[in-house]
């Protein structure tokens, strides 16, 4: 699990630090750290650092001086005055100092662009010559290496267009938002959390990793048999969305839950032609998949009230998630921003532009868990606490992916895993069938690949 800090509680941490160790210089440790990423990236090509006024520019700055022992350097402090110390370090480094239009020219034969234009301070958007430069950058594909993030980013919300695109980030201690929240994130390239000895406190924002879902996934023993690795109770699909049933189970059962139970309006032989192992009729089970495929179903809360008779918890989806039964403890809501912004009252827009602190509210109100589904799937807990799933390609974003998740995370439910865990978990492995096999695979042929990644990431447990 990978702490994701905010600007202020980095500061925070930076603070704490220099209390405890007056003196160190913690610029240098991340200047260092630049510029060997910025060596790994391009060996030798002639580099271009965009320095801006502050600690982000001086961090920069010291990385030039570094880099310019080896290699030819150039410096466009882009504001004129830039960090003194670091501007004097550059220059008597060797480095060459030049204007926009400098910059500009000089770019098609430099190897790399270091962005340390502004970090933790930087805010949404660029100045003109700054936007400029940054798309000049992006149409000739150079490398750009990102100090801490990429100038023109939020650190905390991640809005900021235009920005740097970088192919590196380097960042310090620990991630920011900005980094695992999308579309940001897909702007930073592939991030360094680079450790400069400055400790972050614990985090009520997290980042999930391959390891932790490996670490949860529930494996059988000798011991196990069909019930004790749980039983899913679908109550999913519709006449006309009679596909949704199908997916869901696709997903149960490729993500190995003991038993599925279909109690829905689906025609059974649909149901087993496909799914021979499925029980039909409703039943004791460990846990009820309710809501995909309903569409509008005037007996919704119908529908939820007879599966709880069956079911202790349930994964609530879709249409079935208007028809909650009052507090919920244990369950797990798997909205997109949509559907979020129905059950807040408010629009699409603001939950995608605050989608921790809408996800946070439902799942305190509610009792439930809430899994926010989209570009980055957001898992919320009723304490406040939530987890990024391990993040995927954009490919399984089609119709029927959700269906198939409601499906994982009721296997995971029923295994007994806390339900931040099963939508962390869920989330995390068709995000990872769809980055194992690139492409654009529909939800079913990607539920099909699950075996494969499960038991990838059972064996390397
Ligand atoms: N904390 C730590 O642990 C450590 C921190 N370290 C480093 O310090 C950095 C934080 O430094 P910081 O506080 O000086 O702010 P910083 O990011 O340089 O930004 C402020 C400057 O940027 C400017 N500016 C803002 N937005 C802009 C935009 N969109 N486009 C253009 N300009 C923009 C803004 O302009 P102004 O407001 O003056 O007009 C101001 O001049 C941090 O990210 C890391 O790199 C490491 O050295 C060691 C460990
Ligand atoms: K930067």
């Amino acid at each position: 699990m990978r702490a994701v800090v905010t600007a202020a509680g980095m500061r925070a941490a930076e603070q704490r630090f220099f209390d405890a160790n007056p003196g160190v210089d913690l610029m240098g440790r991340a200047a260092r750290a630049v510029a060997r990423v910025a060596a790994e990236v391009n060996t030798a090509g002639q580099v271009l650092v965009v320095a801006g006024r502050g600690n982000n520019g001086g961090d920069g700055l010291f990385a030039a001086a570094i880099l310019a022992a080896h290699r030819r350097v150039l410096v466009w402090p882009a504001f004129g005055r830039t960090h003194d110390a670091g501007q004097a370090a550059a220059r008597a480094a060797g480095c060459q100092f030049v204007d926009a239009l400098g910059a500009l020219e000089a770019l098609p034969d430099c190897g790399l662009v270091i962005d340390a234009v502004a970090g933790l301070g930087s805010r949404p958007g660029l100045p003109q010559a700054l936007a400029t430069f940054a798309a000049a950058c992006d149409s000739s594909a150079i490398d750009v290496l990102s100090v801490d993030l990429p100038s023109g980013l939020d650190a905390d919300s991640g809005a900021g267009q235009p920005s740097f695109r970088a192919t590196r980030t380097v960042t310090f201690a620990a991630l920011k938002p900005c980094h695992v929240a999308q579309p940001a994130a897909g702007r930073c390239g592939r991030v360094h959390v680079v450790d400069i000895g400055v400790e972050v406190a614990a985090t009520q924002l997290r980042q999930a990793e391959e390891a932790d879902v490996a670490t949860w996934w529930p494996t059988p023993t000798a011991s196990s048999d069909k019930y004790a690795r749980g039983v899913v109770l679908f109550d999913t699909g519709s006449a006309r969305y009679q596909g949704a049933a199908l997916l869901g189970i696709s997903g149960a059962l490729h993500a190995g839950t003991g038993m599925v139970r279909y109690a829905g309006p689906v025609h059974s032989g649909l149901i087993l032609t496909r799914y021979p192992s499925v029980v039909m009729g409703d039943g004791r089970a460990q846990a009820a998949v309710l809501g995909s495929g309903w569409g509008e179903d005037e007996g919704a809360s119908g529908r939820v009230s007879s599966a709880r008779l069956h079911a202790p918890v349930a994964v609530v989806d879709a249409d079935a998630l208007y028809s909650l039964p009052g507090r919920i403890d244990g369950w797990l809501l798997t909205p997109h921003a949509g559907e979020l912004a129905r059950l807040l009252g408010c629009s699409r827009s603001h939950v995608e532009s605050r989608p921790v602190s809408c996800a946070r509210e439902v799942a305190r109100v509610t009792g439930a868990t809430v899994l926010l589904k989209g570009a980055t799937q957001y898992v919320a807990e009723p304490g406040g606490r939530v987890t990024i799933a391990v993040p995927g390609p954009h490919w399984s974003a089609q119709a029927g992916s959700g269906d198939v998740l409601a499906g994982i995370c009721g296997a995971l439910l029923a295994a007994g895993l806390p339900a931040w865990q099963a939508a962390v978990a869920g989330s995390s492995v068709q995000a990872m069938a769809a980055a194992r096999n690139p492409g654009p695979y529909p939800p079913d042929e990607l539920a099909r690949r699950l075996p494969e990644v499960i038991a990838g990431l059972v064996a390397a447990d």
